[in-house]
Formats: C-alpha cells, structure tokens, sequence
C-alpha cells in the first residue's frame, strides 16, 4: 500500500488533467462520476458473488440488473445519449443482454427506416413497448451476407412477405438478446418480388407475443447453448416456417416495393443496408480501448505492489516494474491503448461526417470510412484481446484466478475479433479499398487520393533519419505500406497474368493483401497518435504530459517498426545496422515513462467496483483482498471445512485396498 502510494507521490504526471483530456473536459468526467456512483452505491449492482454465479444465475441477475437500469437508473440520472448509456452499461459491467435493442437494432431502424417508419417504431422501441435484436447470421453464412438464404417472399394479394427458412443452414444462429428476451427483429433477408430474387434486405419481423411472450406462429426460437464466454447474453436460434409479415415491414429508406410488387432499387449504394454494421465497427475501437486500459490498470497497479526476489543483500525484493522485460511488456501496451484510443475518436468523427454527408445522399466518404473502420475495428479488437492475455501473463499465477478480472475482460473482448465482421474478411475489404486506390493512382496521374493514402502516391525515405522525429516516423511507414500494397498487387496481377481468373488470383495473395491492411491500419494509428497530440488540447497541456505523450507515441511508432523490421528492410525504409538506434530509443523512452506508469492508468479513472479485480485494487492492498475473495468461496463453506466429495469419493479412495 505504501509502494503504491509513494509511487504516486514521486509522478510527475498532471493526472487529472489527463483523465480530463481523455474524457472531453471536466464536466463529462464529473458525469461519469455521478453515473459510477449510483450503480455502487445501488445494491441491484452488488458484486460480491459475481465471480461464483452459475450460467443461469448471471444470466438472470444480468437481465434484472438491465431492466433496473432501464425503469429506474436511467430515468433517474436522465440517461438519453448513446456515450452515457455505454458508460453506464460499463459501469454496471458483464454483459448487458439488452443491449443489442439499443446498439443495433434501434440504429438500423433509424438508419434504414422511411420517416413514417421511425414515426412507428422508434417509439415504441425507445419505450420498451418491444425488445428488438439484430438476426443476421445464420447456421451457414455469416461473412457471406450476400449468401444468406432466409427468404422474403412478396405476396401483392395480400400485400404481405412470406419469411421464411428454406434449410437448416439457413437457421438465424447467434444473434444477442434473441434466445431469450427479444420479442422483435431485423432479419436480413432475400427479397423476391414478381419472382426475381433482388438481393439481402432487412425487414422487422415480429418474434413473440407481446402478451405472453410465447413465440409467434411459424417461429421456432431459443437460446444456442454455454459458450466460451458471454453467459450473461441470450445468443438465439431462429427458424421461420412461412411467417407473414406487413409489406411496410420492409425498412425502405432505400429500396421499397411498392404494393404490387415493383421493386424500386437504392438512388445511391446497395451497400446502405449494411450500415448498421459499420457503425458498431466504429464503435468497437472504443470498446478495445476501454478493455484492454481496465486490463493494464490492473497489470500496472499489481507489478508496482508485487515484489519478487531480493537482488541485493538487505534491500528489499525488486517491484515487478522495475524488471525492464515487465517494463517492456506493459509500457508498450500503454502506448498501444493510447493508440488505439486516437483512432476511435478519429473513427467515430469519421463515422459521424460520412453519415451527415449520406443524409444529403452524397456516397463519396463512404468507401473510406469502409476501409477505415474494417481496418482499425480489426487492429484494435486484435491488440485488445492479445493485449489483456499478455497482462494476465504478466500478473503470474494470480493473474489466471478469475478474481483477478482478466478473464471476464478476455472472454468479453476476443469474440470481437469475429463478430461485426471476422478480422481477416475485415482486412480484405481494407485490402480491396487499398488496391483500388493504388491503381486509380496508377492510371490518373491528376487523381489525388484521400490524405491517409497519400503514400501511394510518394513515399521517400528522409535523409539523415532521426528516430525521434514524428515526422521521419511517418515516411518510414509510409514507405514500408506503399511496397506492402505494391507486392499484394503484384501478386494479384500476376495471378492474373498466369490465367488464374480473379478469386483465384486475389484468393492466391490473401496473405500479403492482409499484410498490407495491417501494415496500412496501423500507419493510420500512428498518423492519429502524431497528429492528435499535436493538436492545441494537448499543446495546452502541462508540459510534462505533453512529454509522456510524446513518449508514448514513439514506443508506438517505433515499436511496431522493430517488431516487423523486416517489412520496413525489405521496403529500403530502414537498414538492418539501424535497428540497435531505434530499440535505444525505444528503451529510453519506456524508462521515461516508468515513473509515470502508475498515474497514467490511474487516468483512465476506473473505480475498483469497475475492473472487479484484487490484483487492480486502487490501494494496492493485493493480498487483503485475495484473502477476503477466498472467504467467499462456496467450496470452503461445508460442515467442519469437510466437502461432500469427501464422503462420496475420496474416503473410499482412502480406505479402499489396492
Ligand atoms: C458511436 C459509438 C457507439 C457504438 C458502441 C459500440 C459498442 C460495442 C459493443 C458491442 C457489443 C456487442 C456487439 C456484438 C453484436 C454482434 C453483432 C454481429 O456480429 S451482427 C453480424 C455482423 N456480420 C458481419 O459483419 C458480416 C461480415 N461480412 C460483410 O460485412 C460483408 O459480407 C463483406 C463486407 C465481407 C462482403 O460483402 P459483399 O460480398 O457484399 O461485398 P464485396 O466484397 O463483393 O464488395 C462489394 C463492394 O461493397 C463494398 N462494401 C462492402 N461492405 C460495405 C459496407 N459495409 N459499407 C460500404 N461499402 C461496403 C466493398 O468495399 C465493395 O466495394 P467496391 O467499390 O466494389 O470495391
Ligand atoms: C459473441 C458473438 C455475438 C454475435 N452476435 C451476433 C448478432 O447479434 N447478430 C448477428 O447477426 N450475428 C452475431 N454474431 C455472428 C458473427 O457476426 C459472425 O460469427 C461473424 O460475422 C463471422 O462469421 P462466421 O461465423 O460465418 O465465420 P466464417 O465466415 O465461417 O469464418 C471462419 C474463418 O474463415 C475465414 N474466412 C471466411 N470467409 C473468408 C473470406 N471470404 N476470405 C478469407 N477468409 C475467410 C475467416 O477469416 C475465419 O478465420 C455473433 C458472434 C459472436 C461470436
């Protein structure tokens, strides 16, 4: 306790003004505050057990624990917008098996419905008249959205679509808050007028009674089973045997069918219906970064108080952060989560100006914020979940008890690098936009591409390279993503050449298209972390956290050149004989961060009831609280300290002659 305390008297970090700065300004953390403080001080969020609940027991505190928060906390502290809420649900923590009627569902209404649509349900979904989700995936396809098979028959007698599920493939299969809880849903789905098939459309389709919640008729329905993680969220099944629903039950911002079945296809892009997937892309840079800074909170908090070995005579044993492999280890994830935490805001304002120029029907933004949130979705959800398991390694053998919190961060994070797109597909398409670009610049020397493919264009290596300099940062990478994008479309034209017709050829380059997304995506991040904290919030910052920041960015930088020197060798970024500079740069500035390490994860402001951790205690008092986590252990709690295994088995074993 003293360490930790003595730690944090010796930074010199500004913390507050950090955590200041990473939530906008003072106000929006005094509501945090104000929103933490009334699901501590609220018993329905008791965490005490958390950590021993059954399946079914989390499953049902999860859902009365959202429903609290819907008829009572939320209208209390006037929770409306999408940040409180998530902040909210953040606070509450695990997983909230509501949450895809308010993430997914109600977006796509609002961004796919016509206006007399929103006027219908919007409503009735913002008053949890329905409890909607969002049932795309089936049985069979989930990267293939094209490839779905639910149909949506239209019947221009009865003005009605016939829903239906022609094979067991075609069984809607993991969508959240439908095994249970979910009496309405968007079902993307193939809709066929006057006998033609015009391809995936989403339509809201009534699930349950809103009386007695049983399933409506045609619907088989249910909850698809334990998984790796996730036991508090009601992933379903769904099956539809000819289920009819109302034409207007079509969304038709984009496309309608008219009530004799003429089809009127999208002014713009056919791609709009998939925009409620780009949206939670966007958002899921955040959520890695909100994930994996509770993992290095933890992680950094328990090195400064966990000592192991006595190094010299009579001193005390070595903090686990002053072992420079431990230092390694957690700074550069530091400058990872700061990373990733520049380009979630870059995405989501990205995100907004793109939708704002889509309301005026204006498509150009969109190809890019495509690319963009495929890549940085993919990039971030990967380092998050790589991330908490590397802290948990770093924690040792406490680190792998549930008390320590990684699990559930884990279990909560990886199945993000799948859902919303699983990552490799997610690259691909980064990849495609890339190649795209590239000969676009190729054969229009006057076309000019967007500023974060500029490189495809020039990229030169600076002369007399100083390892420091932001800016030769910068071309090193931009050099490194141009020959990445040059080999991957080598490879694909010359499958080409070689008669491979186009799958084959792209399918042949998978690899190196992939590498090149990633190697795209993170320059992007590198470009956000330069250019954000050259912005005037941060030049306005005490100097000293200008300096960490500065610091952090080039651990960033710098590492991911180290770690894949042999792009940036093969590319004529860098030479071999550099490498020793850049990991001296390296080693010096995660030295300079080391004394600060502590206030910059107490910046991130998580109360202890959020990261549910005894290794994370804010007091540093690590070994209390894993001797009071024990004393809740059910299996301790029998008749003399003796289990009924005892009787049942092990006596037996003990007395039996062998
Ligand atoms: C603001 C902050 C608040 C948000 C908070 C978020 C909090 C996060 C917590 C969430 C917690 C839990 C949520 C879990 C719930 C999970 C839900 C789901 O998983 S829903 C199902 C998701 N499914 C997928 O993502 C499927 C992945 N597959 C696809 O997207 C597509 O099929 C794809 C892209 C792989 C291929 O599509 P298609 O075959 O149709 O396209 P092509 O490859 O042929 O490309 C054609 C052309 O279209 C362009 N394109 C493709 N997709 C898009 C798009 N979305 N937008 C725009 N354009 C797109 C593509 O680039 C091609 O263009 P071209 O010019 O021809 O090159
Ligand atoms: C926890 C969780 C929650 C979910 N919630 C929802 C939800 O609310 N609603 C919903 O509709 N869905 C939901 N899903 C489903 C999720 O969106 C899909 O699982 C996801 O899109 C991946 O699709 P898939 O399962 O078909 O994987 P597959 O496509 O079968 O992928 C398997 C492997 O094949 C590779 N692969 C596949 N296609 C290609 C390709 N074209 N090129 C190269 N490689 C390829 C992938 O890289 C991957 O390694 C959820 C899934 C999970 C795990």
């Amino acid at each position: 306790m003293e360490t930790i305390a003595a730690e944090r008297k010796a930074s010199k970090l500004a913390t507050k003004e950090l955590t200041y700065f990473l939530y906008g300004g003072e106000e929006m953390v005094l509501r945090k505050r104000e929103i933490e403080n009334a699901v501590i001080s609220d018993p329905t969020y008791d965490i005490t057990k958390y950590h021993y609940l059954t399946r079914e027991e989390l499953f049902e505190q999860a859902v009365k624990k959202s429903v609290h928060s819907i008829t009572k906390l939320m209208p209390e502290l006037d929770i409306l917008g999408v940040f409180e809420r998530h902040s909210l649900t953040s606070v509450i923590g695990g997983e909230n098996p509501l949450s895809l009627h308010t993430d997914m569902f109600m977006p796509t209404i609002t961004g796919q419905g016509s206006d007399e649509q929103q006027e219908k349900w919007l409503p009735l979904a913002t008053n949890y008249k329905i409890i909607g989700c969002y049932a795309q995936t089936e049985m069979g396809h989930g990267t293939y959205v094209r490839g779905l098979e639910t149909t949506a028959t239209y019947d221009p007698v009865k003005q009605e679509f016939d829903i239906h599920s022609p094979t067991l493939t075609s069984i809607k299969w993991w969508p959240g808050t439908l095994g249970v809880n979910a009496t309405h849903a968007i079902v993307p789905a193939r809709l066929i007028t006057k006998g033609e098939d015009k391809g995936i459309h989403n339509f809201i389709v009534q699930l349950r009674s809103l009386d007695n919640h049983t399933a409506m008729k045609g619907i088989t329905i249910g909850d698809i089973g334990p998984k790796f993680g996730y036991a508090e969220m009601d992933n379903g099944f769904l099956k539809f045997e000819h289920v009819r629903i109302p034409r207007d039950n079509l969304l038709m911002r984009f496309s309608q069918v008219l009530p004799d079945g003429t089809y009127v296809r999208p002014k713009t892009s056919s791609k709009l219906s998939y925009g409620t997937m780009v949206l939670i892309r966007a958002g899921l840079s955040k959520f890695s970064f909100e994930m994996l800074s509770r993992a290095l909170t933890i992680a950094i908090r328990y090195s400064i108080v966990r000592r192991q070995t006595q190094n010299r005579p009579g001193e005390a044993e070595t903090q686990l952060l002053d072992y420079v492999n431990q230092q390694h280890t957690l700074i550069t994830l530091l400058a990872t989560v700061f990373g990733i935490y520049f380009v979630s805001q870059d995405t989501i304002q990205l995100y907004v100006k793109t939708q704002s120029q889509l309301n005026e029907e204006n498509m150009e933004l969109l190809p890019e914020l495509h690319a963009s949130s495929s890549g940085v979705k993919a990039i971030s959800t990967n380092l998050a979940s790589q991330g908490i398991e590397t802290c948990r390694i770093a924690c040792g053998g406490h680190g792998y008890s549930l008390s320590s919190g990684f699990p559930f961060l884990y279990q909560s994070t990886t199945p993000s690098m799948t859902y919303e797109g699983d990552n490799n597909v997610l690259l691909l398409q980064t990849a495609r936009y890339l190649i795209k670009i590239r000969k676009e610049v190729q054969e229009d020397p006057s076309y000019s591409p967007p500023d974060n493919v500029n490189y495809l264009t020039e990229a030169v290596r600076p002369r007399n390279i100083n390892f420091r300099s932001p800016q030769h940062q910068l071309a090193l990478y931009q050099c490194m993503v141009r020959a990445c994008v040059d080999r991957a479309a080598t490879k694909v034209s010359q499958g080409e050449k070689i008669g491979l017709d186009y799958f084959d050829a792209w399918n042949a380059a998978a690899v190196e298209l992939i590498q090149c997304a990633e190697a795209h995506t993170h320059y992007v991040m590198v470009k956000s972390f330069i250019e954000n904290i050259d912005k005037e919030e941060v030049r306005n910052m005490s100097p000293y956290n200008q300096f960490i920041l500065k610091c952090l960015s080039d651990i960033f930088s710098l590492n991911y050149i180290l770690n894949k020197s042999g792009l940036f060798i093969e590319a004529g970024a860098i030479y071999g004989r550099e490498l020793n500079e850049i990991r001296e740069v390296i080693q010096s500035q995660i030295l300079e961060v080391r004394p600060a390490a502590v206030s910059l994860v107490d910046a991130f402001d998580y109360p202890d009831f959020v990261l549910r951790s005894v290794l994370g205690r804010k007091d540093g008092d690590v070994y209390t609280a894993m001797w009071e986590w024990v004393q809740h252990n059910p299996r301790n709690k029998h008749k003399n300290g003796v289990h009924p295994v005892y009787k049942k088995y092990t006596r037996k074993l003990l007395r039996a002659k062998m």
